[in-house]
This record gives structure tokens, C-alpha cells and sequence, in this order.
């Protein structure tokens, strides 16, 4: 997300004085009358302050995106990284300075030139007073718009318009190895604040088609009971990304997680996500049909067997997607 650079209290201040100066220069440099110098050189001095700073802050509130203009993937992201209610009270806290600062322009600029040309420079010091006391009562939310810009930098680049597949299972089950089959190119990997690898999206075409498959190391790979409230609201934020979740078990068991448990991870985030699941059972080259495996794969819906290492099995998952592809066209168009 696109924050500009957040300044501190002082360098806002310190803009905005020194350009006050430099039109108070021009005007002292001009042929105005001299009785009248003196009040015209503290009104220009407090109205170009005003501007100025008020101006660094519009600028700041018109490039940081409406964050509830955003897709609601990206507004949980922030709520997870930063805090949505922390940055739009950030956020309100500029826009409570600009109008102040702009009654204070008005209120000042009528003081001086109700005042005599002696007082004129007072009233301006009392002026720019206010306006240090105003900035400075801000100096927390600019400090925490500094902190979010740099926490929300490297958000990850999400095609919204492609189907999305989420993969999740246990570590070692074949995760990568499936979607490096899956995805053409090298996965890209953008920084994801709950993982510690990082998520990694990788794309493909098919029949004018774009699909993108996430990987998300870390998190959905181990008992729900494990996590905490920020990995839980992390899950909430794919939720809002995932057409459908790729739940991979392995069937030989030889990345240590007997299927049991994969079983129970399995429901877990079925309980959790209303999206739908498509269960694949891979590393099937090491296994015998044997019927203890039967069990658990005849305990779901449409399972693909596969072997992600040697690519078998990998176009019928492209096949499933492709159904929900055509799924979730037919839906959009009848919600037209
Ligand atoms: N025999 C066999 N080995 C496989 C298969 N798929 C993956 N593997 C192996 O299983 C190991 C783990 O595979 P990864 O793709 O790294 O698994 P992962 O789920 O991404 O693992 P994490 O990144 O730790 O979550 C690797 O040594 C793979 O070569 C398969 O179909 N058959």
C-alpha cells in the first residue's frame, strides 16, 4: 500500500516557517506602503505557514488509499499488520490538524489586520505558537502512519481477477513440489508478516484463463489450536483471497504426520473456512492401495490421487480448477 513519506512534527514546522519567511521577504521587498508593511508581512508570514503545513497533510490523506475502498483481503491484511482502527484514526487526527490550521489562518490573518502595526508581530508569534502546539499533538499518529507505511510496503501482489487456489497440509507433504509443477514460472515469494518464508504465489494460464496458486509456509501447515489471534485473522484474510483450498495429505506418511492427524488438520480448516475443499492425497509412487489408507480417502468428496514429484495427476487438479473457474464465471454473471 502506497503511504507517502511521513514527516515528524519538526520537519513539518520547519518547512512551513521557512516558506512563511520567504513570503514575508517578498512582501518586505515590495512597494507596498511602509505603514502597511509590517501588518502585510506577519499575515503573509502566518497565512503561507498554514498553507504549507496543511498542506503536507492533504497530501499525505489524498495518496493513502480508502482502505475501505480496498478489497477486503487487503483491509484484514492491515488490520493484521498495522490495525485498520489505528490507521484511520491516525489518519483523522491529520484531518482534525488541517481544519484547525485552517481556522487558524482565518482567526490570525483577522487579528492582524485588526491590530496596530507594533502588535502585528506579536499576534504572529502567538500564531505560530498555536500552530507548533497543533502539529506536536499529532506527533503519536505520524509516528504510527511512519511505522504502518513501513510495515505495509512489500504487501503482497494479488491478482484478484484469477481464480485463486490456497494450498494447506502438514510440512513435507508436497506443497512446493506441487505448485512448482502446477505454475509455470518460478513462484514469486512477497513478504507475508505471518510466515516465516514468507507467500509464495505462483501463476499459470489455461484456455485464456488465470489461475494463481498460494502457498503460505507456516500457516496452514499445523493444529488450529496452535495459533494465535493474529495467524487466525491471517486465516480470515485468505479466506476473502481463496476460490478453493488444495488440501494435500501425504499418504506414505513419510514426512512423519500420520494420516490421523493430517485427517484432523484437515477438518479443522474445513470447520474454519466456508470454502470449498478439494482433497489430494499425494506421494501415492510410495504407497500400496492398502486399506488402512482406503479409509481416509474414501472419507472424502472427489479425491485426486497424485504424485506430485513425478507430475502425475497434476491435470486433473488443473481440470478442478478449471470447474471452479467456470463456476465462479457462471455465478458472476448471474449476480449481474
Ligand atoms: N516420493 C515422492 N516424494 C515427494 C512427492 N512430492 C514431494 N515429495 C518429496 O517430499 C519432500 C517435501 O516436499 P515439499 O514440496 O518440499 O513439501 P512442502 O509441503 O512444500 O514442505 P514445507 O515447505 O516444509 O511445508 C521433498 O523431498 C519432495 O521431493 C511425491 O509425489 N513422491
Amino acid at each position: 500500500m502506497i503511504i507517502p513519506t511521513i514527516p515528524t512534527p519538526e520537519e513539518v514546522l520547519d518547512k512551513g516557517f521557512r516558506r512563511a519567511k520567504k513570503a514575508a521577504n517578498k512582501v518586505r521587498s515590495s512597494n507596498i506602503p511602509r505603514q502597511q508593511k509590517s501588518k502585510k508581512t506577519e499575515e503573509a508570514r502566518i497565512k503561507t505557514a498554514c498553507q504549507v503545513i496543511e498542506e503536507s497533510f492533504n497530501m499525505i490523506l489524498e495518496r493513502v488509499p480508502k482502505i475501505e475502498e480496498l478489497h477486503m483481503f487487503y483491509q484484514d491484511y492491515i488490520d493484521v499488520v498495522v490495525g485498520v482502527d489505528e490507521l484511520k484514526k491516525s489518519l483523522g487526527a491529520l484531518n482534525w490538524a488541517v481544519e484547525l490550521l485552517s481556522k487558524f489562518e482565518n482567526q490570525y490573518v483577522f487579528k492582524v489586520r485588526r491590530s496596530s502595526p507594533q502588535d502585528a508581530s506579536k499576534v504572529r508569534r502567538e500564531a505560530f505558537g498555536r500552530i507548533a502546539s497543533v502539529v506536536y499533538r499529532i506527533e503519536d499518529e505520524l509516528n504510527f502512519l511512519d511505522f504502518a507505511k513501513s510495515k505495509l510496503r512489500n504487501m503482497p501482489t494479488i491478482d484478484f481477477d484469477a481464480t485463486t487456489a490456497v494450498i494447506a497440509g502438514f510440512p513435507n507433504v508436497g506443497k512446493s513440489t506441487l505448485l512448482r509443477h502446477i505454475t509455470t514460472a518460478e513462484p514469486k515469494v512477497a513478504d507475508y508478516p505471518f510466515t516465516t518464508t514468507g507467500i509464495q504465489i505462483g501463476h499459470y494460464e489455461r484456455r485464456w484463463q488465470s489461475y494463481q496458486i498460494i502457498d503460505t509456509p507456516g500457516l496452514l501447515d499445523r493444529p488450529v489450536k496452535d495459533m494465535n489471534e493474529i495467524e487466525l485473522n491471517a486465516m480470515v484474510a485468505l479466506e476473502h483471497l481463496a476460490d478453493v483450498i488444495l488440501f494435500i495429505f501425504d499418504a506414505s506418511e513419510t514426512s512423519g504426520y500420520p494420516l490421523e492427524s493430517q485427517f484432523r488438520l484437515f477438518e479443522e480448516i474445513k470447520h474454519i473456512f466456508k470454502t470449498p475443499i478439494v482433497c489430494i492425497f499425494n506421494k501415492m509412487d510410495l504407497v500400496e492401495r492398502v486399506k488402512y489408507l482406503d479409509e481416509y480417502i474414501n472419507k472424502v468428496e472427489d479425491p485426486l490421487l497424485i504424485t506430485a514429484a513425478e507430475g502425475t495427476g497434476i491435470s486433473e487438479i488443473m481440470d478442478k480448477l478449471e470447474e471452479f473457474n467456470n463456476e465462479k464465471k457462471r455465478r458472476s454473471r448471474t449476480d449481474v
